[in-house]
């Protein structure tokens, strides 16, 4: 007993490091990857929002308490007035019209790791919806920072991808990350070893699945 986030990121250790310093990452640090695949990570991504969205909804219905509900409120909040808009704003930048994204197939990969937490979210309570919500949630918080620890990362104007990692690696994203963390932490001190487990193969699979959808980009999969 008395487990933290931290141990379900050691726990699934070779698949967290895989999708952290994936190819698709790496190629937005040192400004290598291919915009076509840029592109059709942004498409596939405004399908994937909308249907986080929709797991904050979930939350919300799944929690017992007025802090868990408000909390749940302001994810939804954040991802319909902030993160949506800024998504729509950022693929016009590079190309994209919002009436094309409306019309998009969705990827095997965005239909995977999205019905995969929804489902989560259903069969069980708000601690395995959060842990399969954290790999979108830390990870892409530890993505922008992994990233400015590197070497080979470029930042302003010499890389198109700046603005990617600028957003994920601003104050604003880092407390909600923080937030996140602190909620998980307080949850997983109480949990058991078997349920830690139950708790492990979610996060893993969640990672997988994040996995799954940068190489769908780089792979330009459908
Ligand atoms: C595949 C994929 N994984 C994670 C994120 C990041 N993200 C999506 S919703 C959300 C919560 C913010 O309100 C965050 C951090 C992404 N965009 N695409």
């Amino acid at each position: 007993m008395g487990y933290r986030f931290s141990d379900l990121t050691t726990a699934c250790q070779d698949d967290w490091r895989a999708y952290i310093g994936h190819p698709f990452v790496c190629g937005l640090g040192n400004a290598t990857l291919d915009e076509r695949a840029f592109r059709h990570y942004l498409q596939q991504d405004y399908l994937f929002l909308i249907h986080f969205a929709r797991a904050y909804a979930l939350a919300g219905y799944k929690s017992r308490t007025l802090d868990d509900l408000r909390q749940a409120h302001e994810g939804l909040r954040a991802i319909l007035d902030v993160e949506l808009d800024l998504h729509i704003g950022y693929c016009r930048e590079w190309g994209i019209a919002e009436a094309d994204l409306a019309a998009l197939p969705e990827a095997r990969a965005t239909l995977a790791y999205t019905r995969y937490v929804l489902d989560t979210g259903h069969r069980g309570d708000l601690l395995d919806l959060h842990v399969a919500l954290a790999p979108c949630l830390v990870g892409y918080g530890e993505i922008a920072n992994w990233l400015n620890a590197q070497s080979f990362t470029l930042r302003g104007d010499a890389n198109p991808y700046d603005a990617w990692i600028a957003m994920y690696a601003s104050d604003d994203f880092q407390a909600a990350m923080h937030a996140e963390l602190e909620w998980l932490d307080a949850r997983l001190a109480e949990v058991t070893p078997r349920r830690f487990a139950e708790l492990c193969s979610v996060f893993r699979d969640a990672t997988r699945l994040e996995i799954d959808f940068w190489q769908m980009g780089l792979e330009l999969a459908s």
